[in-house]
């Protein structure tokens, strides 16, 4: 018979660790880790540019949102993890990761990711060249070329180059944030070549083209360029009279990207961005970047610079290949290796008519992007600007296009005497500088620009005119999930319903007097608004699903959206699931959520879409035992979008219109060719099954009318 005894110190320490492995283990079987499920997307991307069937020219600007994409997750997520280091945070997430256990996952991820992205440029390189686009080694060029391009160096790039040496008088210098430079050892002339070699740095200028045009050889139809790196390799020698270089390679740094602002001690909110723009240039490094085949002698110099360890890549390519974006769209001809043209529709019940006002006093109208063309927000916010009777159009503005029409339109408003208010976020990532100039445009032209609440971004999309009717004043109000950008709208996927409904247009009113004046948190009639009950309006909506499966009446929810990373939200639907509740997902990017797990989420499948367009919609859909209810979105459910940004969700009520939001989850529920499912052990795969193929983007592009598409469910 054993004597029970009480467990000797050693004992306890094995049995703890072995409970807090186990824990680690049941929360990360119950959630996906948000920075590694974003790698699997950025892997999404990546396939596409892999992907044999994708146009070449595609392929090409795939290439490049891998890098730009990759860029925006180091230098903000990776940046972040690596602060949390610094400071000394050892606690883990609730996926069971610690800063540092996880950014050793990061790297390893994403270090496989980088080689597999260059096997795909040289594959892509490789058919670019058989089809006439080049890009060609100074040493191939033929006399002709050499000379041309030996005098472009000495008159466009020389004059602007910069040597800069490193040695005891002259310290490194302040390395820009993603900028191409070259590394270069150099031996003095006369000198022992085996004494230590002279280290200088050349930075590849940012505001000259990445890649040059080279003059056509006779009888050739090739395209050919030559990357400037590469010239100025050349002629390296140019740059250090009496030195011999002996090693030259690229190098780039990414630093931390975010903006610490002290929004409440700021006197001035743009002044205060302005300041942090400038200091964010000299971030600290989070990642290196190395031409491969370095010397070690230089890329000792540039980690003890940067005081980098983990966070370097060596590249087998050219660094930094975000060029191709542009290379991509400026390439004339080429027409068979692109993506047909999109012939965008205008929605038809705006076709035969001018007065947009005239068409919302009778119906909603909702419009589907890029399939329905933008120009009928940007020709609706014009007319309101030039019709007499608007009295007053205020609008959010995240991200605008470069040369936007809106800004001319709001402009003209406030200048022929309306009350025009903007709500232009300064805080936009990356569009900060973009939307300061914005913002200081409009101010002069004499509309009210307000920066937003203090600490909160605004990234709800909304816009009301009001307009004086014979004795009343109706409201009219644009609700969109994407922004007030004629630009992406061409490329992403996003819904706006325009609407005269008054109870919606109360609550826009009411919205921009809480963003621009004093006003309590609102009893909305109709929206629910981030930060202050967002998050419970979602909770109820998912709750009353629940309720009604228990009850055994229908319940099903369809939500599409980009990201989804809010545990309480994941914790929310696993509740539904396990009542019941078939629960549909359709989430481009990040997802926390683990599906199919038997007995959490067995009633839950998440797909992902990635394809030529930009899945951007926020669409959500409640059976509600019949009642169906669906609301657009700009909020993703991510704690950010929940908790420190202005959100809007806004239900869909005219029932015509809820059956156009019902024909697009349909569509794109229906794909089975770009569309790849979740698997519980956080892979994606595509969905396999005996249907006739169906790519949803491409059905969209078909539908002339999406007013009058009827889809089976
Ligand atoms: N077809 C595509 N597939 C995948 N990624 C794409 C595609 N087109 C563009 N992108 C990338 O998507 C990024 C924008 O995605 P994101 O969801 O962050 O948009 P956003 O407008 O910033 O979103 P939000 O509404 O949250 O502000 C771009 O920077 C671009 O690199």
């Amino acid at each position: 018979m054993s004597i029970a005894r009480e467990p000797d110190l050693k004992e306890v320490k094995e049995l703890k660790e072995v409970k807090e492995v186990k824990e680690v283990k049941e929360i990360s079987t119950k959630y996906l880790n948000r920075d590694l499920s974003w790698i699997e997307f950025n892997w999404r991307v990546l396939e596409e540019a892999q992907d044999a069937s994708t146009p070449l020219l595609e392929r090409v600007k795939f290439l490049s949102i891998v890098s730009s994409n990759l860029d925006e997750f180091m230098s903000v997520r990776v940046a972040g993890l690596k602060d949390q280091i610094k400071a000394g945070y050892t606690k883990k997430d609730f996926t069971g990761y610690t800063p540092a256990g996880l950014i050793k996952r990061i790297m390893k991820r994403t270090a496989k990711m980088v080689t597999e992205q260059y096997k795909t440029y040289r594959e892509v390189t490789r058919l670019l060249t058989k089809e006439g686009i080049v890009f060609t080694e100074f040493e191939d060029l033929n006399t002709t070329q050499k000379k041309a391009m030996d005098a472009y160096y000495h008159d466009i790039i020389f004059p602007v180059l910069t040597p800069m040496a490193v040695d005891q008088s002259r310290p490194f210098p302040l390395v820009h944030n993603q900028s191409v430079y070259l590394a270069v050892l150099l031996v003095r002339e006369g000198d022992d070549p085996d004494d230590e070699p002279y280290f200088a740095i050349v930075q590849v200028p940012s505001n000259l083209s990445r890649y040059i045009p080279v003059p056509t050889r006779p009888n050739s139809k090739k395209t050919e360029f030559i990357l400037i790196e590469e010239l100025i390799e050349h002629h390296i020698e140019s740059l250090f009279s009496g030195y011999i270089p002996i090693s030259v390679h690229g190098f780039r740094v990414t630093r931390n990207a975010d903006l610490t602002l002290n929004e409440e001690g700021a006197e001035d909110l743009l002044e205060e961005i302005e300041k942090e723009l400038r200091r964010r240039r000299w971030g600290s490094p989070v990642r290196l970047e190395v031409q491969e085949g370095i010397h070690p002698y230089a890329l000792a110099q540039l980690q003890e610079e940067f005081e980098i360890e983990e966070q370097i890549f060596e590249i087998d390519g050219p660094l930094d290949i975000t060029y191709f974006m542009k290379l991509a769209g400026t390439l004339n001809g080429y027409e068979n290796l692109r993506y047909p043209r999109i012939a965008a529709k205008y929605p038809i019940e705006f076709e035969d008519t001018t007065d947009f006002f005239e068409v919302l006093k009778q119906k909603d109208v909702l419009v589907h992007h890029p399939y329905e063309t933008f120009d009928a927000v940007t020709d609706f916010i014009i007319h309101a600007a030039y019709d007499p009777k608007v009295l007053a159009i205020k609008m959010t503005l995240y991200r605008a296009s470069g040369n936007s029409p809106i800004i001319q339109a709001l402009a003209r408003a406030a200048e022929s005497g309306k009350q025009v208010t903007v709500v232009v976020e300064l805080k936009a990532r990356f569009d900060e500088e973009r939307n300061i100039a914005w913002a200081r445009m409009l101010e002069k032209s004499g509309c009210h620009v307000v920066y937003g609440l203090v600490g909160l971004k605004t990234h709800a999309k909304i816009t009301l005119v009001v307009r004086q009717e014979e004795q009343t004043l109706r409201r009219y109000v644009h609700v969109g999930t994407g922004n007030y950008n004629d630009s992406t709208a061409r490329l992403y996927t996003d819904v706006g319903l325009f609407t005269a409904n008054s109870v919606i247009g109360e609550d826009a009113s009411a919205l921009f007097n809480e963003i621009t004046g004093y006003s309590a948190p609102h009893d909305w009639q109709s929206f629910a608004v981030a930060p202050t009950d967002l998050k419970d309006k979602l909770f109820e909506l998912i709750e009353r699903e629940a309720e009604h499966a228990r009850a055994g009446r229908p319940a099903r929810i369809i939500a599409k959206m980009n990201s989804l990373s809010n545990q309480e939200m994941v914790d929310a639907l696993y509740a539904a699931s396990q009542a019941g509740v078939k629960i549909e997902l359709i989430i481009r990017g990040v997802c926390c959520l683990r599906p199919g797990v038997p007995g959490i989420s067995e009633n839950i499948t998440v797909r992902s879409i990635v394809d030529r367009f930009l899945e951007h919609s926020r669409i959500y859909y409640f059976e509600n035992g019949g009642l169906v209810d669906v609301y657009l979105s700009s909020a993703d459910w991510m704690t950010r979008n929940l908790t420190r940004r202005i959100e809007l969700m806004c239900p869909v009520l005219d029932p015509e219109m809820k059956k156009v939001m019902i024909q697009i989850l349909n569509v794109t529920l229906h794909d089975n060719v770009k569309a790849r499912e979740l698997m519980p052990n956080g892979m994606y795969s595509r969905i396999k099954n005996e249907l006739t193929p169906y790519r949803s983007q491409f059905e969209a592009m078909k539908i002339t009318s999406w007013k009058k598409l009827r889809l089976g469910s």
